[in-house]
């Protein structure tokens, strides 16, 4: 895959660090990247927050370089003719901090002091904090909370104080309206979205060393699913478009095939066949007209019939965690050697076996699409250990099934056997519903049986589905918006455009926590 725009990634706090260190390794002088933070943050403020150039700003400044961007921002917004007011919190401890405040008290002199602040700018700490934030700083988190209550937006440099870069992990902590991100995109903003509030990732001129190869996961973007997913030609017919067969739906259980089918529909797939319980066959042919039905392929004919008609199956929508499903499978995945997709109770049959699914799967395209609980069935694990440590644990199940892992949450983490490894952002908390799955399994089959590739394929659909789910809520609100809406907004999802943003913003996450 190639991308014009070089993708964002997503680091741990020494992923962070380490590619600070390269740039300036490269000639970069270190308090250029500090200059560059801040000034394209205070330009990002003046464009977000308009109100900040009569109503201004407040700063809270900690020691360290985060604090030293905090002087930056201060000083360009007093610049640019807000009034801003500085909240040292402690003295600047770095060279570079040092001198950021020096440049920004000629600035900041005689300049009158917000009264009812617009902004309130969290510089506190950022990728170099440990651990809880210490109690020093705890009545500068209420004031920053207290200034937002009374109605000013909180603008957090490179993260929310008191949330750990690598983890997420933190108790107290800044709440933030807007984040701005320093080159990367750091785990811990899609572990907390809903502190971070707007992420928008700035670009601070660490160049091509922003890319360092040293495994942080690359962020799918809409350029990704462009580039990635190629455009239906004009002469397009079913079979160019691909035959799709999906097993599930037993008994009472015929809606989750139902939402892969609707899933499909929504991506541009050619024909669906529905091969579920018998006593579902009716009913899934009276509710989806369009595709056709037949019962689950069990006799050697049944199957002959399918394999041959199929470009790419997806097994396990709603179809009972039972022997009956173990064996079903087994014989599927031994007769059939093209690409498949597996789901929900195609996983949860092999409990404990990921080495046994993996020598079925064998080399062909495969993808699964565990959520935590099911990746913690797969691999014997707790459900809670598996969400913790969602980045290694999806490639460590990559490995072992030779297949392409979805590893479903916030954020979601794709990761491929040969150790590649992306994460799509993507996504509100609307998706959080029975049948979700369901939808994305039926999207990433489509991708799957038409361009052959699991990682792409994977990558695309987990960003389009997620992104269904913002244009879904963005035109309702949460409560509000049923899978229904979901499938329907996929129709604009495809589109796949980007927000149009300034040159210095690599990529932009919409606020997902807190709203209605
Ligand atoms: N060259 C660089 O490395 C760049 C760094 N930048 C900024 O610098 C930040 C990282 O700066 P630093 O490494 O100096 O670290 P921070 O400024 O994030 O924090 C370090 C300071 O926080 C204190 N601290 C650590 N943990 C604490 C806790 N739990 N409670 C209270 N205080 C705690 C430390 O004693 C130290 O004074 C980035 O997040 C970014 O904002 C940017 O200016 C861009 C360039
Ligand atoms: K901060």
């Amino acid at each position: 895959m190639s991308t014009a725009v070089m993708p964002v990634r997503v680091t741990t706090a020494a992923q962070a660090a380490a590619r600070d260190a390269a740039a300036i390794a490269a000639g970069t002088p270190s308090y250029s990247l500090m200059h560059r933070a801040g000034t394209s943050a205070a330009h990002a403020i003046l464009a977000h927050v308009a109100e900040v150039r009569s109503a201004g700003a407040v700063v809270f400044c900690g020691g360290g370089n985060n604090g030293g961007d905090g002087w930056v921002v201060a000083g360009e917004l007093a610049r640019a003719g807000c009034p801003v007011s500085v909240v040292e919190v402690a003295a600047p401890s770095t060279d570079d901090a040092t001198r950021a405040k020096a440049e920004a008290l000629p600035a900041l002199a005689g300049h009158a002091e917000p009264r009812h602040p617009a902004v309130v700018v969290d510089a506190l700490l950022g990728t170099g904090a440990t651990g809880a934030l210490r109690d020093a700083l705890l009545p500068h988190v209420d004031a920053i909370a207290a200034t937002r209550a009374a109605g000013a937006t909180v603008v957090a440099l490179d993260l929310p104080s008191g949330i750990d870069a690598t983890t997420g992990a933190g108790g107290r902590c800044v709440r933030a309206d807007i984040t701005l991100a320093f080159g990367t995109l750091k785990r811990g903003h899609l572990l907390r979205r809903d502190e971070c509030g707007a992420i928008v990732c700035l670009d601070i001129g660490l160049g091509p060393h922003a890319a360092l190869d040293d495994g942080a996961p690359t962020l799918v973007d809409a350029a990704y699913v462009r580039d990635a997913v190629p455009p239906i030609p004009a002469d397009a017919h079913k079979g160019v478009r691909r035959r799709l067969g999906i097993v599930g739906g037993g008994e009472g259980m015929a809606g989750a095939p139902m939402l892969a089918a609707r899933g499909a529909m929504r991506s541009g797939v050619g024909m669906v066949q529905l091969l579920v319980a018998p006593s579902n066959v009716p009913v899934v042919q009276a509710a989806l007209p369009e595709t056709m039905a037949g019962r689950w392929p069990v006799t050697a004919e049944d199957q002959d019939r399918v394999l041959h008609w199929t470009h790419c199956l997806l097994l396990g929508p709603g179809l009972g965690r039972t022997a009956m499903t173990r064996a079903l499978v087994e014989r599927l995945l031994v007769e059939w050697k093209g690409p498949v997709v597996l789901d929900a109770d195609a996983l949860n049959v092999f409990e404990g076996e990921p080495r046994m699914l993996g020598s079925l799967l064998g080399a062909r395209p495969a993808i699964v699409t565990p959520h935590p609980v099911e990746a913690a069935r797969l691999l014997r694990r707790d459900g809670a250990s598996v969400s913790a440590e969602r980045f290694a644990v999806g490639a460590e199940l990559a490995k072992q099934l030779g297949a392409t892992v979805i590893l479903k949450g916030v954020p979601t983490v794709i990761s491929a056997p040969d150790g590649r490894v992306a994460v799509s952002a993507s996504g509100s908390p609307a998706l959080g519903t029975a049948g979700s799955g369901d939808v994305l399994a039926g999207i990433v089959a489509t991708l799957l049986a038409q361009t052959g590739d699991p990682f792409a394929s994977a990558c695309s659909a987990a960003w389009v589905h997620g992104r269904a789910g913002e244009i879904a809520v963005s035109e309702g609100s949460v409560r509000g918006t049923s899978l229904e809406d979901i499938v329907e907004a996929l129709r604009r999802a495809w589109r796949l455009d980007e927000p149009a943003h300034h040159a210095a913003v690599l990529t932009t996450l919409p606020a997902v926590g807190s709203v209605r």
